[in-house]
């Protein structure tokens, strides 16, 4: 630039808009420093409720979807959407420590995509090759999480969660769904019962069929229910089915009745409602 009037504007403007954008940043630092202040009172009252894992999956649940239905701007979403998951994951963790275990088998890149987009670099993420490793290591650390691929089921690893103490679905990753998400691999998040802070929109149940039988996803379907996973075993097929939070007790029981007889079913967790973005 050869005008060096111009020029000095141009570098005020500049020095303005930093100062500007200074000013926003401290604003920004101050509140996450007023938002941690909290923490100890959050740990105090989940103390009184038990303790145990800080995690509340329905309430962050509803935390993204606020998020995303409120956000407005150039900003992308998957920029907000990631800048809170590490504030949410973060806090959690800051009430009380717990690590990530994920099930590598069907791919490193995008389910550590999912691990570090969802809980941030604090928390500190452990691979396992397989989904007995994840069950087995959340099943030994009150507080852990679990991350195990939500489709396409080499086994039917489900049946590891059936056992009244073991394991149960407590979320569905993403949050926010919707096309070209960056971490969008669907995941379940699995975690020691945690009973009052359950989710319950979408409910799980583990199922074993004599055989396959042509019509149940269409029987399940008018339930407002479906075949969320399915996995020949030595015993039969071993289904993972998913129902509304709302259907009344005995509904599932009664539909498989009529296509196989008296069936067992176990319940193996649940999730809040999923949150589609077109
Ligand atoms: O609402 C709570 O129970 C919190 O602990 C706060 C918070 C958050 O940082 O917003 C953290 C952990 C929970 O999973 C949900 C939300």
């Amino acid at each position: 630039m050869s005008d060096p009037t111009a020029a000095s504007s141009i570098a005020t403007q500049l020095d303005d808009l930093r100062v500007e954008i200074d000013r926003i940043d401290a604003g920004m630092h101050a509140l996450l420093i007023e938002r941690s202040g909290i923490i100890d009172q959050l740990i105090s009252i989940k103390a009184r409720q038990g303790g145990g894992s800080a995690f509340r999956p329905g309430r962050e649940a509803e935390m993204m979807r606020r998020l995303a239905e409120r956000h407005t701007g150039r900003l992308p979403l998957d920029t907000v959407e990631s800048i809170w998951r590490v504030i949410i994951s973060t806090f959690t963790f800051l009430q009380n420590p717990y690590a990530v275990h994920a099930d590598m088998a069907g791919g490193d890149a995008a389910m550590r995509d999912s691990a570090r987009f969802h809980f941030g670099f604090t928390v500190p993420l452990h691979s396992h090759f397989g989904t007995d490793g994840v069950i087995r290591a959340v099943a030994a650390a009150a507080g852990d999480l679990g991350l195990l691929r939500a489709e396409n089921a080499k086994s039917a690893w489900w049946r590891d969660l059936m056992p009244p103490e073991a394991p149960k679905i407590i979320a569905r990753l993403p949050f926010v769904e919707r096309p070209d998400h960056p971490a969008g691999i669907p995941v379940f998040v699995i975690a020691r019962p945690v009973t009052a802070a359950a989710a319950r929109d979408v409910v799980f149940h583990a199922v074993t069929l004599d055989r396959w039988r042509e019509g149940l996803a269409e029987a399940l379907a008018t339930l407002g229910g479906a075949i969320v996973g399915h996995a020949a075993e030595s015993d039969g097929a071993a289904l993972l089915l998913s129902t509304p939070g709302t259907l009344p007790e005995g509904r599932l029981s009664a539909t498989l009745a009529e296509f196989a007889g008296t069936t067992a079913v176990t319940a193996v967790g649940s999730h809040a409602a999923r949150f589609e973005l077109a």
